[in-house]
């Protein structure tokens, strides 16, 4: 039998109208209202998924291109995750959930307040996916910073956050109702983080935790962010092709931060985002896969909106069957959105818009490691491929927080990954922390 991995859901377009052009809409999709956000999160509880993540990407973007963001919602509106959050919590007993925050937005303080208030609420079940996106601090009111120095502002904050969720010492909370005595004022020490972005005053108004501090999940690939996933992280969200050979070397620099950092191997959970396309028999696996070569007009439409509204560049109007020329480009387009474009091409003179395009509608059988398109029993087995050969610690399936899209995941690969026993079959309780780090 195979051993357990960890598994969890990136609701990876945030809490927005991601459903928007798509057929949910036909039944009366309503995204600013909870129910059918928490009927998902109540499924994945029941699959037995550790946890849910929620992107967040609180700016529209470059005021230039605000129309290619919203013209068909794929970069926005978006709402605050940390107020769904409650409501997830709300509507479950055992998942827990992660909105992301960027540490450039929230002061210390007022973070370590809010997030350990939530984490009381839900019976510990609350993490925190910290980024460092540099572009949408322009809302704030805090200085701009580069990418490497953003890293060291989430840094000084998480230490200055947790300093907070630490500043009860052992015995300061009495709650005593034989004498009425509340609290030991004497063991509550007045801490003082001064670093060079945030200088804050203790101790947190909040009381101390019984079951470990709120989940701190980190994305960020670079060298940088593999020190702060190393130093700080409960889970890693990684990004990357899913090569035995690169999914081994990148578990291994996480273990190698971690380890440098002073804290045990096996202290960060690297969980590789996934985004299989199950189909029920391999006949179906061939007819799609076959179908993706030659993509209909609806598709590659749908490829460019999405392209243009990453890249905040307009694409939609260029001719399709001529290069693009990169010059389009404007300085505010990240050098990984253009290179995620390009795809497998070495430069932009090598193939047409369409070809580019086509190029992205393209799938592979996951059985032959060529894509993602399989039946549950394929999927399985790649999963299993992963956690044996790579020894990889589990994936986070990416999507949409809605049912329709949590169904097609999960109704056929829950059951044949508990059978192989890959996936838990219960909770052992103790909140996020315990989902994590029980096995
Ligand atoms: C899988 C994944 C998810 C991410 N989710 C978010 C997000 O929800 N919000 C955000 O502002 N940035 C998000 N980021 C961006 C990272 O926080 C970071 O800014 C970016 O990856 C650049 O850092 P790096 O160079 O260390 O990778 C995400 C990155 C990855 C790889």
């Amino acid at each position: 039998m195979s051993r357990l991995q960890h598994f969890g859901w990136f609701f990876s377009r945030g809490f927005g109208p991601q459903g928007w052009g798509h057929p949910y809409f036909d039944w009366g999709y309503r995204w600013t209202e909870p129910a059918l956000y928490q009927q998902s999160a109540r499924e994945l509880e029941q699959a037995g998924l550790d946890l849910v993540i929620i992107e967040d990407g609180p700016s529209l973007g470059s005021p230039e291109t605000l129309d290619l963001r919203v013209r068909e919602a794929y970069g926005g509106p978006k709402h605050d995750p940390v107020a769904l959050t409650s409501f997830l919590l709300a509507a479950t007993s055992h998942l827990g959930v992660a909105p992301t925050v960027n540490a450039g937005a929230w002061g210390p303080y007022l973070a370590a307040r809010h997030f350990a208030s939530l984490h009381h609420l839900s019976g510990h079940r609350v993490g925190v996916n910290v980024v460092t996106d540099v572009p949408s601090t322009r809302h704030y009111g805090v200085p701009r910073v580069t990418h490497d120095q953003a890293y060291d502002r989430a840094d000084e904050w998480l230490r200055a956050v947790r300093e907070l969720w630490h500043s009860w010492d052992d015995g300061a909370l009495v709650a005593d109702p034989s004498t009425w005595h509340y609290a030991d004022g004497s063991k509550l020490r007045r801490t003082r983080f001064e670093g060079e972005y945030f200088d804050v005053e203790g101790p947190l108004n909040a009381i101390p935790f019984t079951d470990g501090d709120p989940a701190v999940v980190s994305p960020g690939g670079s060298p940088k962010g593999i020190a702060f996933a190393g130093a700080h992280s409960d889970v890693q969200l990684a990004l990357a092709p899913l090569q035995l050979e690169r999914v081994r070397t990148y578990r291994q620099r996480v273990i190698d931060a971690a380890v440098a950092a002073g804290r045990p191997a096996g202290a960060v959970k690297t969980l590789f985002v996934f985004k299989p396309e199950i189909v029920a028999s391999d006949e179906e696996v061939e007819r799609v896969v076959r179908a993706s070569f030659d993509p209909t007009d609806d598709v590659v439409a749908a490829i460019l909106a999405g392209q243009s509204s990453d890249l905040e560049t307009d694409l939609t109007s260029l001719p399709l069957d001529r290069p693009v020329d990169p010059s389009i480009f404007g300085e505010h387009v990240s050098q990984g959105s253009i290179k995620g474009l390009l795809g497998t091409f070495d430069d932009f003179s090598s193939a047409t818009l369409r070809e580019l395009i086509v190029a992205k509608a393209r799938k592979g059988r996951i059985d032959e490691h060529a894509g993602f398109v399989g039946t549950a029993e394929q999927v399985a087995d790649f999963i299993e491929e992963f956690g044996e050969e790579a020894d990889n610690d589990g994936f986070i399936f990416s999507g949409d927080l809605h049912p329709v899209t949590v169904h097609r995941y999960l109704d056929e690969l829950v059951p044949v990954l508990r059978r192989r026993g890959i996936l838990r079959r219960e909770f052992g309780g103790g909140g996020i922390q315990g989902n994590l780090h029980e096995f």
